[in-house]
Formats: structure tokens, sequence, C-alpha cells
């Protein structure tokens, strides 16, 4: 049997994450095309949030670099991540009713919040590693979302979720020798330095991302706010929020 190379250990683990996220309503909603715009103004408006977290984390990837190869790669894409990701929600932001002004810079909610969080927390103690399996994992997500929605041929050009499945399919994102792929590869030869504890480690914030995707979904889904998790916690009636 061929042994599997660490990033593709990364992915084995996250199969069960990854069939979660493509059975949750929010992805079947768009499939059938009743994708409340409620939940997508608060998709739109929450992974904004996400995205500047990305920002960050991209900023430091660059940070923790020690060839200028590696610099020069990550700085690429988040010049290219600065360029593209207001576009992405421009232009879904024209299947809502909401205004443009209105979507940037909204309150942090908590599930946004956790997330971010998570994909942040490297920054501080953690190697060049430990900060891309994170982040790389939600790239990797989107990818097979993607792949998925496309593969059902029910998305199309009116379905207000349409060029999203476009964006995730990018050829520079998602392709072959696209930076998806390339990140991975600087996932596996940073693992050949690193120890079997420390791997298990990062498999598990690997995982964690795809499990904290689900709940992304989910947030949006029933528009998750602190509001509702105060509520909730003060006057307790038992029901599940999250
Ligand atoms: C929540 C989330 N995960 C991953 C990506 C991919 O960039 C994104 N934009 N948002």
């Amino acid at each position: 049997m061929k042994t599997l190379s660490f990033s593709q250990e990364l992915i084995q683990a996250a199969q069960p994450y990854l069939k979660a996220n493509m059975a949750h309503p929010f992805i079947q909603a768009v499939i059938n095309d009743r994708l409340d715009s409620k939940a997508l103004n608060y998709y739109i408006q929450q992974d904004l949030r996400y995205a500047d977290a990305e920002t960050v984390v991209q900023a430091n990837l660059v940070a923790k670099s020690t060839t200028i190869e590696d610099q020069r790669m990550f700085a690429d894409q988040l010049s290219t991540h600065l360029g593209t990701v207001n576009e992405l929600f421009k232009s879904l932001t024209e299947n809502t009713s909401d205004s443009w002004t209105d979507q940037r810079y909204q309150p942090i909610q908590p599930v946004t919040f956790i997330y971010r969080s998570h994909i942040l927390s490297p920054i501080a103690q953690g190697s060049l590693l430990d900060l891309l399996t994170p982040f790389e994992a939600g790239n990797w997500l989107y990818i097979e979302l993607g792949k998925y929605l496309a593969d059902t041929k029910k998305v199309k050009p009116d379905n207000a979720f349409y060029s999203w499945v476009k964006a995730v399919q990018d050829p520079h994102l998602a392709g072959q020798d696209g930076i998806s792929n390339r990140f991975l590869k600087v996932i596996d030869r940073e693992a050949a330095n690193a120890s079997p504890e420390h791997l298990e480690q990062v498999k598990q914030q690997f995982v964690r991302s795809i499990l904290l995707e689900w709940y992304f979904w989910d947030a949006a889904y029933k528009q998750l706010t602190w509001d509702n998790w105060g509520h909730h916690v003060l006057n307790s009636d038992g029901g599940d929020l999250l």
C-alpha cells in the first residue's frame, strides 16, 4: 500500500466533516435554489470579516517564511486575495436587497469570532506549518464544495450563489498548479521536519477548521448573533442554539 503524504492524511481525516458540510441545509438550499436572502446576507457580511482575518494570516505567512520564494508566493496570493475578495461579495450582494455599504464591516458574530480566532491564534507562537494548515483547510473545503455544487449541475447562472460556485473553481485557486495545491505542497515540505506529536496536533487543527466551516454555514442559516446567545443564556428555554 502506498503511504499517504501528510496533506493526503489531512484530507482523509477531514472527509466525514466534508460530507457533513455538503449535507448542511445551507448548501442544500443553494442546490435547490431556495437560499433565504437573510441567510445569504448574513453569510456575505460574516465572510467578509473572515476574509479580513485571512488577510492578517497571509501577511503573517509572509513574515514566517524563511525563503524569498515562499515570501513571494504568499505575498502574491495576499495581493490576489485583496484584489478579488470584494468583487465576489459585491456580485453576491447584487442578489440581495442590501446595499454593498451595508454589508462591509458589520459586527463579528460568535461563530465568525471563533473561526477567526482559530486561524489567527498560531500567529503568536506557531510555525509556518501551524499557521498555514488551518487556513489552507478553508481553501480546500471551499474548492471541494464548489466541485460538489458544480457536479449537481443544478446551480444555474440565475442562482443567488452562482458567482460563489464559479469563484471557488477558478483554476488559479483550484487548478492542478493552483494556489491550494501549492499550499498543500508547502505543508508537506514543512511536515517532513516536524515530530509525529506536532503533526497530530496540526492535523487536529485542520480538521477543526472543517468542523468550524460547518458551524459557519449553520450560523448563516440561523443568522446567529451574540444577542441570540445572550438571550438564550438568560432566558434559557432548553432549546439548542448551537
Ligand atoms: C468561512 C470561509 N472559509 C473559507 C474561505 C476560503 O477563502 C472563506 N472565504 N470563508
